[in-house]
């Protein structure tokens, strides 16, 4: 591809979801102007034969911006985001020069997250350029809860997010703050989860909330892998549950000493989605793969698993593998036994 050399490091994604009206276009356009994301490119899928959002969105002198219209992002319009993001290093160059250094996708309020994921993650043209930084998830405090009874999408939204954003909260009222913040809490309990105004958010909070990239550092792995589990970490082999949940949810961790075969966990990985499916709502591992030097990031959500990326270096000599599951629904036993079965068995 014309433009910039094959080897530059590969260009971060965030993708932009929240249900219909939670917010995503006011805090897009707040986000914009701040130095961190000035240089973003940034795409608007609007779904609907006119396309509103576009126009609402005022991008910044140097924002490059591409609407994707008459589509859904998750369904018909797949392909155009492919082309897109495959032409944009080059379609927004200048003397040779891109003129973006990321992306925001604000996907349009019905999408559903996980195929734009899968498309990120698996697209070999895409994954050689890009890697996705993070799903932040916009919602709405005064109908939040009742969309997420009511809405697949909205539900999708939620558990595939790495930040979950609270908006409107001076609108509502403490009744449906806390419905709301017990349904967060039974969908996603690893995201963090912030309350904004008017999409008054410091861009910075959005950088580097995903997995850790290839070449990350041991410490940063493992602020990332803490973050999942909350309290339940502490103990290894065992668990604590999770600190506030709807019942059935569980977050715990499971150690390895002896290095795991990769044809193991990746037997493990087909089986735990065929197996666990949706009641796996999300797992992390930072594992040592017999045959590799570096230590290994490996994560997943529900039906999605992410490539996995290879970190820096071991410290010394003390290596080991650690997984951290949120689970629903999802007895641990059957869990356990099937990692030890199929990894170290
Ligand atoms: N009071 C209040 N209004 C907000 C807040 N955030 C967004 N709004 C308003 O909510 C409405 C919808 O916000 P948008 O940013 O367009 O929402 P969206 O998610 O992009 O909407 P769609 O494009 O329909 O999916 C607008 O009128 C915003 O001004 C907030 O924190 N407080």
């Amino acid at each position: 591809m014309a433009g910039e050399p094959e080897s530059s490091s590969p260009i971060p994604i965030t993708l932009l979801s929240g249900f219909l009206g939670s917010g995503k276009t006011t805090l897009l356009n707040r986000l914009v102007r701040q130095p961190a994301m000035a240089r973003a490119l940034v795409i608007i899928n609007e779904f609907g034969e006119i396309g509103l959002d576009h126009r609402l969105f005022t991008a910044s002198q140097e924002n490059v911006q591409v609407e994707l219209s008459n589509g859904c992002l998750c369904c018909a319009v797949r392909g155009d985001l492919v082309k897109t993001l495959s032409d944009a290093p080059w379609r927004f160059a200048r003397q040779g020069q891109r003129q973006f250094d990321r992306v925001v996708i604000e996907s349009s309020g019905l999408a559903d997250p996980a195929p734009v994921l899968h498309t990120l993650a698996r697209h070999p043209r895409l994954m050689r350029r890009y890697r996705l930084d993070g799903v932040v998830t916009t919602v709405d405090a005064v109908n939040g809860a009742s969309t997420l009874e009511r809405f697949d999408e909205a539900r999708r939204q939620v558990t595939l997010a790495d930040l979950l954003l609270v908006t409107k909260r001076e609108m509502s009222d403490p009744a449906s703050r806390s419905r709301l913040e017990a349904r967060l809490d039974s969908l996603n309990p690893a995201a963090p989860r912030l309350t904004i105004e008017h999409g008054e958010l410091d861009a910075e909070r959005l950088l580097g909330i995903g997995a850790p990239r290839e070449g990350a550092s041991l410490a940063e792995a493992f602020v990332w892998i803490n973050a999942a589990a909350n309290d339940a970490l502490a103990p290894l082999h065992s668990a604590a549950p999770a600190a506030k949940h709807d019942p059935g949810v569980e977050s715990f961790s499971i150690t390895f000493d002896r290095p795991i075969p990769p044809a193991r966990l990746e037997e493990w990985l087909e089986l735990s989605q065929t197996l666990m499916g949706e009641r796996m709502l999300r797992f992390k591992g930072l594992l040592d793969l017999e045959g590799r030097t570096r230590p290994t990031v490996i994560h997943g959500v529900q039906h999605l698993i992410h490539p996995p990326v290879e970190l820096d270096a071991w410290p010394d000599d003390e290596r080991g593998s650690r997984l951290v599951f949120i689970t629903k629904d999802l007895p641990r036993e059957e869990l356990t036994r099937s990692l030890r079965d199929f990894l170290v068995g």
